[in-house]
């Protein structure tokens, strides 16, 4: 049976990178996906100023919705500090095996715990089960839709403090319109636009930080 491109970017990582070096395994998926094969990981120019909110938040527990293959869990874990963690969700099998074993080839799986499950049963359970207080950091990066509800479930759960930041991929393409629409006009968010491109793409995209103000 024939590989699938998830497959076949992990498999591209396990013959060229470094074994334990997180910067390589994001460096050679990029690589990869922007000469052989695109991909929805969300690539450097957007990694970067991924990597400034994460180094900004120095989260201590942060969330992540919609590992896919691992390429941002393996870009924010390696910039945690020592004792802090990455909770990334993933409801796809497929995409979650692959990303577990792009996650361990990286070296960072004592900082990354992925938690196979749609995110509408896992960010219910985060508290209780996975002994979170609150949620110093979220990357959404997940099915479009999904950012309005799932930002609504984590007030509702009480995972956000204030001073939490929400940091959303692809507000402009594929676009989520809702999301920016309820956290720009909520008076609980003070929000952010970083225009930027879509991975391995000249195309227009943002990313959207949302500061709760509790
Ligand atoms: C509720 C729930 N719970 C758990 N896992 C969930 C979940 N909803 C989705 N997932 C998981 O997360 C990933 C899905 C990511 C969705 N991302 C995109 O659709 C996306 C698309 C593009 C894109 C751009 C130009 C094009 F022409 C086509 C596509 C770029 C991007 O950056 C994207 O992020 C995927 O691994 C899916 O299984
Ligand atoms: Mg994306």
């Amino acid at each position: 049976m024939n590989q699938s491109k998830e497959q076949r970017i992990l498999n591209f990582v396990l013959q060229n990178a470094v074994r334990g070096d997180p910067c390589s395994v994001v460096d050679t998926i990029d690589k990869y996906c922007s000469q052989k094969e695109w991909a929805m990981n969300v690539g450097n120019e957007k990694g970067k100023i991924l990597d400034k909110t994460v180094e900004e938040v120095n989260p201590s527990v942060a969330l992540e919705l919609g590992t896919y293959c691992g390429y941002s869990a393996v870009r924010i874990s390696r910039l945690l500090k020592a004792g802090a963690c990455l909770l990334t969700v993933e409801f796809n099998p497929e995409f979650a095996a692959i990303a577990k074993q792009m996650i361990e080839f990286a070296g960072v799986q004592d900082k990354v715990k992925l938690l196979e499950g749609p995110s509408e049963e896992i960010i219910p359970q985060l508290k209780k089960k996975y002994e979170v207080d609150t949620l110093d950091f979220v990357f959404l990066d997940h099915w479009k839709d999904r950012y309005t509800p799932d930002t609504i479930l984590l007030q509702e759960c009480n995972l956000l403090r204030k001073g939490s930041v929400l940091l959303a991929d692809n507000v402009i393409f594929p676009g989520a319109p809702d999301f920016l629409n309820y956290v720009r006009k909520s008076p609980h968010f003070q929000c952010t636009n970083y225009p930027s491109h879509l991975e391995y793409m000249q195309v227009e995209d943002a990313m959207e930080k949302a500061v709760f103000l509790g």
